[in-house]
C-alpha cells in the first residue's frame, strides 16, 4: 500500500514549500520579511524599499531606492495600442477580469519569456511592476468610458498610481496612506494566490502565467475580493445601527462576515488590520467621517464577542480605499498590484529551487466496477 500522510482539508496547517522570503509567526505577532517585521517596515519604510528587500535581498539607500525608481518609470508605458484590448470587453467585465487578461496578454510582448534565472526574473518583476498600476487604472477608466490617465514621470511610484487611478495628484498625506497600504498587501507568506502562482511556476511555466492565475485566485470574496465586498457592507449598513442589525442578520443566518477571520490569524487580530485600522482613525478625522470609523469600531466589537473573530486586513483597508476616493471595484486590483512584488519574489524562489507540486488524494470514490 502507497504511504499515506494525513489528509488535511484546504492543506491547513500543510508546509507546502521551504522559503526565504517571509514568515507569520503568530506567536510573536510578527510577519517576517526578509528578517525584518512588516508593520515596522511600513511605519518607516515606502513600498520600493520593499521591493528591493524582497527582489534583492537588502533594503536600498537612498540613491539605490532612486535608480529603482528610475528603472520602474522606463518601463510605465504600455505596447502600443494595448488599450483597445480593454475597449473590446464588454463593460460589464469586472476590472479584475481585466487585469488578469491584460496580463495575460502582456505575455505576448515579453522578450525573456523563457528566462528563469534570478537575476531574469528580477528585470520581468520591475516590468511587471511599472505595467500593472497602468492596467489597474486605465482598464478601469476605459471599461467606464473615461479618458485614460497616463503615468506622470514627476510623481513618485505610488503617488502615480494614486493620481492615474483618481484623475486627480494626492496630496503627500494621501500619497503615504496608499503607499503604506501598498506595503501590507506586498506580501504575506503563503496565501492561495501565491501557492496558486508557485504551483504553475513549477510545471516551469512562465510568470506571467503563473501571475495570472493568482489574479484569478485573488479575486475570490474568501480572499483578496473580501475588501470589496467589506465596503458594500459598510455602505448598505449606513449608521452604526444599521451595521450592527446587518451583522447580526448575517451571523443568524449562518453567513460568512467579509473582512474577518483568517486561517493563520483566526483568533488574533491581524496586525496589518490594526496599522490600516490606525490610518483610518486619522484620515476619518480629516475628512470629518468619524461616523464610519465608529461604524468599524462597533462592528469589530461585535464579531469578537458574538463569533470570537477579528478583523483581516481588508476590513480595515477597505474604508481607508474609500475615503481615498479610490472606486469599490478597484480595492481588488489594488490589492492584486501590491502583491505584484511577494508574487514574483516567490516564483522567482520557485524556480530557483524547483520541485513540480504534485500532490495525492484520498479516494473516496468506488472501485472495482466494469462498463
Ligand atoms: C487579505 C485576505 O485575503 S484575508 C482573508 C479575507 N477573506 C475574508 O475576509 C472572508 C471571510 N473570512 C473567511 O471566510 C474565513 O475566515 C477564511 C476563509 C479567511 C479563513 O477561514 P478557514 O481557515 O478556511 O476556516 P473556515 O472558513 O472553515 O472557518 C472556521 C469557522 O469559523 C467561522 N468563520 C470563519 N470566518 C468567518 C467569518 N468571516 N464570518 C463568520 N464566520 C466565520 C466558520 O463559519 C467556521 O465555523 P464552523 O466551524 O462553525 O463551521
Ligand atoms: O494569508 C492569507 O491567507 C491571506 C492574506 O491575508 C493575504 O494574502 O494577504
Amino acid at each position: 500500500m502507497a504511504e499515506q500522510t494525513a489528509y488535511k482539508p484546504g492543506l491547513d496547517g500543510v508546509i507546502a514549500t521551504e522559503t526565504k522570503l517571509s514568515y507569520l509567526d503568530v506567536d510573536a505577532e510578527e510577519i517576517v520579511l526578509r528578517g525584518y517585521e512588516l508593520i515596522e517596515l511600513a511605519e518607516n519604510k515606502q513600498y520600493l524599499d520593499l521591493v528591493q528587500l524582497l527582489l534583492q535581498g537588502v533594503l536600498p539607500d537612498d540613491e539605490q531606492r532612486s535608480s529603482l525608481e528610475q528603472e520602474l518609470k522606463k518601463e510605465y508605458d504600455l505596447p502600443a495600442d494595448f488599450f483597445s484590448l480593454f475597449s473590446k470587453l464588454p463593460k460589464e467585465t469586472n476590472p479584475m477580469d481585466a487585469l488578469r487578461t491584460g496580463i495575460s496578454a502582456l505575455a505576448g510582448y515579453e522578450k525573456n519569456l523563457d528566462g528563469r534565472r534570478e537575476e531574469e526574473i528580477s528585470k520581468t518583476a520591475l516590468r511587471l511592476l511599472a505595467k500593472i498600476p497602468n492596467i489597474v487604472a486605465n482598464s478601469y477608466h476605459i471599461l467606464h468610458d473615461e479618458a485614460v490617465v497616463e503615468p506622470k514621470q514627476e510623481l513618485p511610484y505610488s503617488t502615480n498610481f494614486l493620481y492615474m487611478i483618481t484623475g486627480k495628484e494626492p496630496t503627500q498625506a494621501e500619497a503615504d496612506y496608499f503607499d503604506q497600504s501598498l506595503m501590507v498587501y506586498s506580501e504575506h507568506e503563503m496565501p492561495n494566490s501565491t501557492f496558486a502562482a508557485r504551483v504553475i511556476a513549477s510545471t516551469n511555466a512562465d510568470i506571467y502565467g503563473a501571475l495570472t492565475g493568482a489574479v484569478a485566485s485573488l479575486k475570490g470574496n474568501l480572499h483578496g475580493g473580501a475588501n470589496e465586498a467589506v465596503m458594500h457592507m459598510l455602505l448598505e449598513g449606513e449608521t452604526t445601527d444599521g451595521f450592527r442589525h446587518l451583522l447580526y442578520e448575517k451571523l443568524n443566518n449562518k453567513e460568512k462576515v467579509m473582512g474577518f477571520g483568517h486561517r493563520v490569524y483566526m483568533k488574533k487580530m491581524d496586525p496589518r488590520a490594526a496599522l490600516m485600522k490606525e490610518a483610518l482613525r486619522e484620515l476619518a478625522v480629516e475628512r470629518k467621517r468619524e461616523d464610519l470609523f465608529e461604524m468599524c469600531e462597533a462592528g469589530e466589537q461585535l464579531m469578537k464577542e458574538e463569533k470570537g473573530l477579528y478583523p483581516n486586513l481588508d476590513y480595515y483597508a477597505a474604508p481607508v480605499y474609500y475615503l481615498l476616493g479610490i472606486p469599490i471595484d478597484l480595492y481588488t486590483p489594488i490589492f492584486f498590484a501590491a502583491r505584484t512584488l511577494g508574487l514574483c519574489a516567490h516564483v522567482s524562489e520557485q524556480y530557483t529551487n524547483n520541485k513540480l507540486f504534485r500532490p495525492r488524494v484520498l479516494y473516496t470514490g468506488p472501485r472495482g466496477l466494469h462498463p
